[in-house]
């Protein structure tokens, strides 16, 4: 199934105003290729040389003004790992990869490249540089995640959220208050990083129970041909036909001297122990749900314990498993709930699976000037602007599609 995201409506196209303008970076993931580019919305960058003659910068050579601030769009788009050639042809069409940057010095030597990171930025070089003749600069994996979170947590509006009891919140996050918090990036598999600030993290701890244990054990036991239909699965499930409750322990009755209702799951699938029953007995909604709960339900109390080991009380989830689903959301916000005993809060992001891609694109600021011959700099806003989709709801859409957050580049 093609993931390609729909385009956004108006110019989403890169235009060629002044030169390349469209910046291109990606995240290889172990399951899914995520792709961020901007794109100029409309040729009106703004000069600054009125502004601040302090800069002593390349000029453009094919633009009409020396150190613009453009405006445009940064747009967001996912492909499955696997079909790793429909994200080479949305590339080639879209020629993203010709707004890249060359070597200052190498100018003769036409050495494109463009910032990846993830695991795939390895396993796939030679593929990139056959395919559309570019190399891949890998950025460290975790290096990206805290700096694509730190980014959209500083500079987009309504980024991060509650959800709890079917109740979403945006929380406006301090930007003198941020740190420390616990990211926990559930991806294929999970990494949880302690973040203490820019560029100041340590990867604390992760499981390998992830996205891609929900993605995997359920296309197994429930013979779903994509992931998209496996969530859909789990919308419609009951895990109750399966998983064994509190009450189905104690004859209907909470355990309530260690503080645990009836309702709650005392063991995953533990009815499928005395059912006498085959996989095939049972509904693939009602198992997908189950599986669905349980994985959440052990990333929320791991998390929980990590943010416990270091006094922290605000975990932020990523990655794509979590897709905005309010099921998903609900489970880890209860897991992190229960245990801390309402200390610890969880929190979600808009921008979620692409943390990584993010950081990899704001990477490009990294470079001096003196590196780079390149249409503009990667220096991003810290004001981004948010511009949603008025009829965009993350509880029952995907984010990415036809979401993008308006911004403006400045060139160095
Ligand atoms: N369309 C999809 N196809 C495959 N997996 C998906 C999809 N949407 C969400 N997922 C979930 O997201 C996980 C991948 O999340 P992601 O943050 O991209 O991690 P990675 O970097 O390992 O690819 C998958 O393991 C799966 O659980
Ligand atoms: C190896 C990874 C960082 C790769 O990231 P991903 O592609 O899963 O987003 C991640 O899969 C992970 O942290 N796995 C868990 C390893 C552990 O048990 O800590």
């Amino acid at each position: 199934m093609d993931l390609r995201h729909n385009e956004i409506e108006g110019n989403s196209e890169p235009t060629q105003s002044l030169g390349q303008t469209s910046h291109l970076a990606l995240d290889i993931g172990g399951s899914l290729i995520k792709v961020v580019y901007f794109s100029i919305s409309r040729d009106n960058c703004i000069d600054r040389e009125q502004e601040s003659s302090a800069n002593d910068t390349l000029g453009f050579s094919n633009g009409n003004c020396k150190h613009p601030i453009l405006q445009g769009r940064l747009h967001f788009a996912k492909f499955e790992t696997s079909k790793i050639n429909d994200c080479l042809e949305f590339i080639s069409s879209k020629k993203l990869h010709l707004g890249g940057f060359q070597h200052h010095e190498n100018p003769g030597k036409n050495k494109n490249f463009i910032k990846a990171t993830g695991g795939g930025a390895y396993k796939f070089t030679e593929l990139f540089k056959e395919n559309l003749g570019i190399d891949l600069d890998k950025e460290d994996e975790m290096d990206c995640l805290v700096a694509g979170a730190n980014f959209l947590l500083k500079a987009v509006h309504h980024e991060a959220y509650t959800y709890i009891d079917g109740q979403k919140e945006f929380v406006q996050i301090d930007q003198n208050d941020l740190y420390p918090y616990l990211l926990v990036n559930i991806g294929s598999g999970v990494s949880m990083i302690k973040v203490d600030g820019d560029g100041k993290f340590e990867r604390v701890s992760g499981t390998n129970v992830g996205g891609g244990t929900f993605w995997g054990l359920g296309r197994l036991l429930t013979k779903c041909k994509s992931f998209d239909e496996l969530l859909e699965l789990s919308h419609q499930g009951n895990n109750r036909v399966i998983d064994m409750l509190v009450g189905d322990i104690y004859g209907g009755m909470d355990y309530s001297k260690i503080g645990l209702l009836s309702t709650t799951i005392a063991s995953s699938f533990g009815k499928a122990v005395s059912d006498n029953k085959e996989l095939e007995d049972y509904k693939p909604e009602d198992v997908a749900r189950s599986l669905l709960r349980m994985i959440s339900n052990n990333i929320g109390q791991i998390s929980y314990l990590n943010a416990l080991r270091f006094g922290l009380k605000r975990i932020f989830f990523g990655g794509f498993f979590i897709r905005g689903q309010p099921y998903t959301m609900d489970t880890i916000s209860v897991a992190v709930h229960f245990w801390s005993k309402g200390e610890a809060k969880a929190m979600f992001l808009q921008h979620e699976g692409f943390l990584g891609a993010l950081g990899a694109y704001v990477s490009y600021a990294k470079h001096s000037i003196d590196d780079l011959v390149c249409n503009q700099s990667m220096q991003l806003p810290v004001s981004a602007s948010y511009t949603a989709d008025p009829n965009y709801n993350p509880l029952n859409g995907d984010f990415n599609d036809n979401e993008s957050i308006q911004c403006s580049v400045y060139a160095a």
